[in-house]
């Protein structure tokens, strides 16, 4: 049986999209994204002021209506719903205020409920800056780790995509000293169970490939250069690539020679250990052109591949081309899901 959030929902599929923190360049790409007519009902988490002044200084039309659960509205271009989470402080572009740090955290726990409990279809989230939530004294490494601890997922996995390639982490936001000690049997199983299904459940790919990235220089060199990749990393890939049929699993090889074309062209996902072996490489094959999905929730998360960027805010030069793919890529993840569902 459906409840009611669900109802609305289902008559016309709703994306809730966090512009993240407000003095930085969220609040620009969000409203630049509008410009566009979405197939969708898009609902804007976040002060209808600050975004009602951001669209007046970038000189570009804006139009909000309050959300309502009840009704949806039709699908005009430079037009969304507005779900009003007031600003604790006014905010000045570029100056980043501890004091708003409990806004962005409410515009976040708002629609990531309204995911968990059907509200909306899919949550497409804008940039906040991790240092100035840790800075107003609340412990948070990302979006990802939030929403799984809002979830209560123990293991989430963070991919990003492009048109090139996936690149998708055992590890998130740790220190590099800690990376060695979350390569675990464990981590690298959930890793490939949580990716493996990710990409059949939203992306129609039955049986990925999958590359996986040693963790040394070298991926160990025979165990010279680390022992990680004999003690755990290729006892638990053989051990997958016996018991695990649902994927195909190559390597570990080597991370500075495993984004090449003739792997590339083979892998529906590179698996890299830890955050700065996987992604530098993706978003210079495209920065600003990729996105991030967090596989793992029990929603659909997507995100742009940059970040609050408060340098660029309200300069009229930053680019919305990431927060355009994570809404399209987010419609198109709920349009694979509802095909299975069927
Ligand atoms: N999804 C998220 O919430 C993310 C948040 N961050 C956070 O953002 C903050 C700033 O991180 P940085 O490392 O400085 O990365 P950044 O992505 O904000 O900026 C890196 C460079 O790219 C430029 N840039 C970024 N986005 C742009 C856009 N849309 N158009 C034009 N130029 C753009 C910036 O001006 C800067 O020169 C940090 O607190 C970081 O943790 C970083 C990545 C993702
Ligand atoms: N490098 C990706 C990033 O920092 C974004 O992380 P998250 O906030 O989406 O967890």
């Amino acid at each position: 049986m459906i409840n009611m959030n669900q109802y609305y929902n289902q008559k016309r599929k709703r994306i809730i999209i966090t512009p993240g923190e407000p003095a930085g360049i969220g609040p620009d790409i969000v409203i630049m994204a509008l410009q566009k007519k979405w197939p969708v009902e898009l609902v804007i988490c976040a002060d209808l002021n600050l975004l009602l002044d951001r669209a007046k200084k970038l000189q570009l039309p804006l139009t909000l209506q309050p959300y309502y659960i009840n009704t949806t509205t039709s699908y005009k271009s430079h037009s969304a719903s507005i779900l009003h989470i007031p600003l604790a402080n006014t905010v000045t572009p570029g100056q980043l205020d501890t004091t708003n740090n409990h806004y962005v955290l409410k515009t976040l726990n708002r629609a990531a409920y309204g995911c968990i409990n059907g509200e909306f279809s899919a949550l497409v989230t804008g940039p906040v800056n991790k240092a100035i939530i840790n800075q107003g004294g609340i412990s948070f490494s990302g979006h990802t780790e939030w929403l799984a601890k809002i979830s209560k997922c123990k293991k989430t996995i963070m991919m990003l995509s492009n048109k090139k390639m996936r690149v998708a982490l055992v590890t998130t936001h740790i220190p590099i000293s800690a990376v060695s000690s979350y390569i675990t049997q464990k981590s690298l199983i959930d890793s490939i169970t949580i990716l493996t299904q990710g990409l059949q459940k939203y992306f129609n790919i039955l049986k990925p490939t999958i590359y996986v990235c040693g963790l040394n220089p070298h991926s160990g060199e025979s165990g010279y250069i680390g022992q990680e990749e004999i003690k755990i990393i290729i006892p638990t890939l053989n051990h997958l690539k016996q018991k695990n049929n649902h994927c195909h699993i190559i390597g570990p090889l080597p991370a500075d020679t495993i984004f090449q074309k003739k792997y590339l062209s083979h892998a529906d996902v590179i698996l890299a250990m830890y955050h700065d072996q996987g992604l530098p490489v993706l978003k210079y094959s495209g920065f600003g052109k990729s996105i991030n999905i967090t596989l793992g929730l029990p929603f659909i998360r997507t995100s742009v591949d940059h970040g609050s960027a408060i340098n660029l805010s309200e300069s009229g030069v930053v680019k919305c081309n990431s927060m355009i793919i994570a809404i399209k890529t987010a419609i198109n993840m709920i349009k694979n899901n509802a095909k299975k569902i069927l």
